[in-house]
């Protein structure tokens, strides 16, 4: 593997390298074939055996230490996944916030691990233990590549489990740093092992017959191949896919709110966020005063180099997807919205960033349920405003869509909140707010999202139980990267049938 940026990266990076969004090379890695997965594997199997012997606590004291090690490496962590991806710093740093506190939720839930004690006829009884699965493999996406890594490696690890881990090739250097971390804070070498490459390395973990478990995070036709794979080595998959997600604004709603609850469920990440809610269905009472304030303020969102303290907004992940996002305007206004603010490319006065990736946030106002703009995900900076009449209606349309991953609901009427959200089809739900995401709570979509195929949600069946593919985060999480294993103790003789 070659590295031109240094894994341990200590601030010194010279300029020429930094500049990933202005077309210019910060890391170059040879993609991982056949024999460096089995190696990767390999590795991570020896670290198993010695990792599932230790108990819980232990397990758990390992991961509050590389939890801490993350704190207080936040701004290093933070300056190289702002560069790695071009997220803005502040960001960045929110994102390794949310990294360490997820190590340290489940080191707290990692000596608590436990299964039942079931008392038989005759003094006889059993019991159930927890076990680990054995070697995971955690695949991840390119716009929160730090997080991802820690929300699939944490919970995996405290559950006694080793993690392959393969980043996007769009962003592969701070995976790297976790591994660092993890093996500075006494995990054994090769627990948390990254390897580097796109899909065809990733076929390959999937198909390897040492791996108990494939976690992904990425596109629905992605994770389309990712389950066939799995399905053929009867693999559990837990899937983390796209979205196209609802936020309902009621005319009651304390509109300063919604207003920055719209921002933050569009513009983090430059778009680029799989739960955000880009389809914002406004009460026709308020459209006009809601539309003119976030206009207004998706305006003063400051463009720029993401390094800066000031900037909200960096570039986006690489040319084609930039050309990808604006392809999506240009059809929207070819099918009738109307662009109330950006949707442009952006060259920022800065001659070092003339070839940067960058574009200015865009509204759409005037849009309707059948444009292309609102059926399918953009994935970068572009809202599509559409208004509505009744809460009947709404709850409709919202559903209206093959996606289920989050939505989000503005109202002052608390009761009205939670009837909304008891209807919506989505797997995670905001009440007056988008898009935090404490890691105490399940993270994870319903219908092609990562749960039920589409057509299968019902009235019947609504609100059971639909995390079949996982979820990450909180405490569910445990029985994705864990398997039951009961135990029959006979304390009397064997009575024999023959
Ligand atoms: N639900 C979530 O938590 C979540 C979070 C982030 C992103 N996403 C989704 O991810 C998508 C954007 O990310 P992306 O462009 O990196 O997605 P992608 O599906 O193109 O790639 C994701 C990962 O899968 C790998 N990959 C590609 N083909 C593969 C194959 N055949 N087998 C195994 N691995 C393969 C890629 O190299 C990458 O590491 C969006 O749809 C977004 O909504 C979802
Ligand atoms: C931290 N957020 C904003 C909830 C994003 C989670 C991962 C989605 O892409």
């Amino acid at each position: 593997m070659t590295t031109q940026i240094g894994v341990s990266f200590d601030g010194s990076l010279d300029e020429d390298s930094i500049w990933t969004w202005c077309s210019r090379v910060i890391a170059t890695f040879s993609c991982s074939g056949e024999k460096e997965v089995n190696l990767a594997v390999e590795d991570a199997k020896a670290a198993f055996k010695i990792w599932r012997q230790k108990s819980g606590l232990e397990r758990g004291r390992i991961l509050l230490e590389a939890a801490r090690i993350i704190r207080e490496r936040t701004d290093e962590i933070a300056t190289v996944e702002s560069i790695n991806n071009g997220k803005s710093i502040l960001e960045a740093r929110l994102d390794i916030d949310t990294s360490w506190q997820c190590l340290e939720y489940y080191a707290g839930l990692a000596g608590s691990m436990a299964g039942e004690h079931i008392q038989l006829p005759g003094g006889s009884f059993g019991y159930t233990r927890r076990e680990p699965l054995g070697v995971c493999v955690g695949i991840g996406a390119w716009n929160y590549p730090f997080q991802i890594a820690s929300w699939k490696s944490a919970p995996a690890l405290a559950c006694g489990n080793a993690m392959v881990f393969k980043p996007s090739p769009f962003t592969p250097v701070t995976a790297l740093l976790l591994a660092e971390i993890y093996t500075e804070a006494g995990a054994p070498p090769g627990l948390f092992n990254v390897v580097q490459g796109g899909g065809a390395t990733g076929q390959l973990l999937c198909q390897h017959r040492d791996v108990a478990k494939v976690s992904f995070t990425g596109s629905v036709p992605t994770g389309t191949k990712i389950m066939e794979a799995a399905a053929k080595g009867i693999k559990p998959v837990t899937l983390e896919l796209g979205g196209k997600s609802p936020l309902i604004i009621f005319a009651d709603c304390n509109l300063e709110n919604a207003v920055k609850g719209a921002l933050m469920a569009n513009f983090l990440t430059q778009g680029e966020v799989c739960c955000n809610g880009t389809r914002v269905f406004v009460q026709k009472e308020i459209l006009d005063k809601f539309t003119e304030q976030v206009v207004q303020q998706t305006q003063r969102i400051k463009i720029g180099d993401p390094l800066l303290e000031g900037t909200r907004m960096g570039p986006l992940i690489n040319r084609p997807h930039l050309e990808r996002v604006l392809g999506f305007v240009k059809g929207a206004k070819e099918q009738g919205a109307k662009v109330l603010c950006g949707g442009d490319p952006y060259v920022p006065e800065d001659p070092k960033l003339k070839d940067g990736y960058f574009m200015r946030p865009c509204v759409l106002g005037n849009c309707r349920d059948d444009m292309t703009c609102v059926k399918e995900e953009i994935f970068g900076p572009v809202m599509s405003i559409l208004s509505f009449d009744t809460e009947a209606e709404v709850l409709e349309r919202a559903n209206n869509t093959a996606f289920g991953l989050a939505a989000g609901v503005f109202t002052r009427d608390l009761q009205r909140a939670h009837r909304v959200v008891a209807e919506l089809q989505a797997g995670v739900c905001f009440i007056n707010n988008y898009n935090v995401s404490p890691v105490e709570l399940p993270f994870g979509g319903y219908k092609k999202s990562g749960s039920q195929p589409v057509g299968i949600v019902t009235a019947q069946n609504r609100g059971a139980s639909r995390e079949g593919f996982g979820r990450e985060n909180g405490r569910v999480t445990i029985e994705h990267y864990s398997q039951l294993k009961t135990v029959c103790v006979e304390m009397g003789d064997v009575e024999s049938a023959f």
